[in-house]
């Protein structure tokens, strides 16, 4: 198999777990495969101890839903499948039905780049269960991976302060996919650029970088080194220091410097990789300022988090650009989003809409039934809070009481009149056929920043934050509770 030319063979749609495949056969068996179905996709956490999560993955949903066929090559791999006892596992009308089949959903998403919350569905599936039910592993992984990782972004660029991050994790990364998937969502989080230069290419990612150790080792001495660099770059010079003794390196640095300046350039800055980042950015600060360098930067890299940034602020290092590899792309704290996909309403035989709870021991684990919306209430450009409810429930009302779906304890009145209400679910399929243009990338990037802005610095704390509320509508609430009881069985005891 050569990866660059045989991996997908243009076709996602075997990607996917196996029980989808023998769910949505024994739904086409039974007659259920056409019967309309509401899914949604949320979350039951921020990730990272976070006070918020940024969404992110939908350009690849849509792509993925617009390329929802079975090509000849899965259908053959799927037709080819045998039980144990050697009888096909899907029979031939299925797979003809297989093949016909083609994306007709209605879908509702959150805008990549929208500030959310757990609870609120991220994207709503409607349409034939057996399309709603093929799309969930995909839709999972897709969204799971890169609204974590834009999250993680975040939290290291509010850790910076506005000082430019530059992603540099393409070699630590989960594989390919996970590596290009990771620097997009790292910039729509807030990197100013990446290292991973096929992101470049495929996304409009502004790509840069300074140059590694071996780029001197190759050379005599590091002087000889910086030397050869300039010539070669004399624009984009920023020397890396720390390959023998830093101060030494600090001081060539500043010696090619001296020697670019004769010709008209200037030095960028230096980067440190290594050692105490406070104590050394703070000395190449210094010898920078006293040799006349003041507008050189100094980037530092190595192992950075936001919570090392965040020390290395408070400890007043000088340091103006970080470099975020393996922590940021691989969520080294996290590794995954729980993100979950649920049937929230099932249409019956008599055209009525039903909706659906999956009852557990632990109240975070129910899912929000029904086909309901969300709504975001803003006063002065500032969030108060986000309510779930359904649009017949609205009608004609002019406040509503919110109720947190965990703590029932916790509840929040909303006279609507007094807020900017924002609905957070856009259109992006309508019976399959696409509403919705994927914004540039650059523009997701600035939504993620005019996002944040609107909601208070207590949400945005690194550790401990201020709980945002979210809350279901009181007869959302209700209905919720109703449907528990009555799954349970609990008016039969
Ligand atoms: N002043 C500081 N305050 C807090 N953390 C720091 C400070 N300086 C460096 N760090 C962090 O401490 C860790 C140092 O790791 P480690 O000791 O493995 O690296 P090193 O020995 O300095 O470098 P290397 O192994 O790459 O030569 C890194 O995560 C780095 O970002
Ligand atoms: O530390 P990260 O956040 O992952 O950022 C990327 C790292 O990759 C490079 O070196 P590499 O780690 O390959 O080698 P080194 O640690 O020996 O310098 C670079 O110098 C950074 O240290
Ligand atoms: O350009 C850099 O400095 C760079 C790129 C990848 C990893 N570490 C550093
Ligand atoms: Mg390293």
């Amino acid at each position: 198999m050569k990866i660059t030319k045989d991996l997908y063979q243009g076709s996602l749609a075997l990607l996917t777990d196996f029980y989808q495949l023998t769910m949505a056969y024994a739904y086409w068996k039974s007659g259920k495969a056409e019967q309309e179905a509401i899914f949604n996709l949320f979350f039951r956490k921020n990730p990272f101890q976070s006070g918020f999560t940024i969404a992110a993955g939908l350009e690849y949903v849509i792509d993925f839903c617009n390329n929802f066929t079975f090509n000849k090559g899965d259908l053959d791999y799927l037709s080819e499948m045998k039980n144990s006892d050697g009888t096909v596992v899907f029979e031939s009308d299925f797979i003809e039905y297989l093949r016909e089949m083609r994306f007709t959903c209605d879908l509702e998403a959150v805008e990549e780049g929208t500030v959310i919350f757990p609870h609120t569905p991220l994207i709503k599936v409607k349409g034939p269960l057996i399309q709603c039910q093929l799309l969930e592993t995909a839709l999972l992984n897709i969204t799971n991976f890169q609204t974590l990782i834009a999250t993680k972004a975040a939290r290291v660029a509010l850790a910076a302060k506005g000082d430019s991050v530059l992603e540099f994790g393409l070699r630590r990364a989960q594989g390919i996919d996970g590596a290009l998937a990771a620097s997009r969502a790292s910039f729509i989080g807030g990197c100013s650029a990446t290292s991973n230069v096929m992101a470049g290419k495929l996304f409009g990612i502004p790509v840069s970088g300074t140059h590694a150790h071996s780029w001197i080792m190759s050379f005599d001495t590091e002087l000889e080194a910086f030397k050869a660099y300039a010539d070669a770059f004399p624009d984009k010079c920023i020397f890396l220091v720390d390959t023998y003794d830093t101060i030494n390196g600090i001081r060539n640095a500043i010696e090619v410097g001296k020697i670019l300046r004769e010709k008209g350039k200037e030095m960028l800055g230096v980067r440190i990789d290594s050692g105490d980042l406070a104590y050394f950015s703070n000395i190449a600060r210094e010898m920078l300022d006293e040799a006349g360098f003041e507008e050189a930067k100094v980037v530092a890299s190595n192992d950075l988090d936001e919570h090392i940034i965040t020390s290395l602020k408070i400890q007043d290092a000088s340091v103006s650009i970080w470099g975020v590899g393996t922590k940021l792309v691989t969520a080294y704290d996290q590794p995954a989003l729980g993100a979950v996909y649920k049937l929230a309403a099932i249409k019956n035989e008599t055209g009525d809409w039903e909706p659906k709870v999956k009852v557990s021991q632990q109240s975070i684990k129910i899912n929000v039934p029904g086909e309901h919306q969300v709504s975001r209430f803003l006063k002065n450009g500032r969030a108060v809070a986000d309510m779930i409810f359904l649009p017949e429930y609205r009608k004609g009302k002019i406040s509503a009481t919110i109720i947190d779906p965990i703590d029932p304890t916790k509840r929040k009145r909303i006279s609507f009149e007094d807020f900017e209400e924002v609905s957070l679910l856009k259109p992006i399929f309508k019976k399959g056929k696409q509403v919705y243009n994927c914004p540039e990338i650059n523009v997701i990037k600035q939504k993620t920043q005019d996002n944040l802005l609107h909601f208070d610095k207590t949400h945005k704390r690194l550790t401990n934050p201020h709980v945002y509320p979210v809350g279901l509508e009181e007869n959302l609430y209700q209905i919720r509770t109703d449907l528990v009881f009555k799954m349970k069985n609990y008016d039969k005891e």
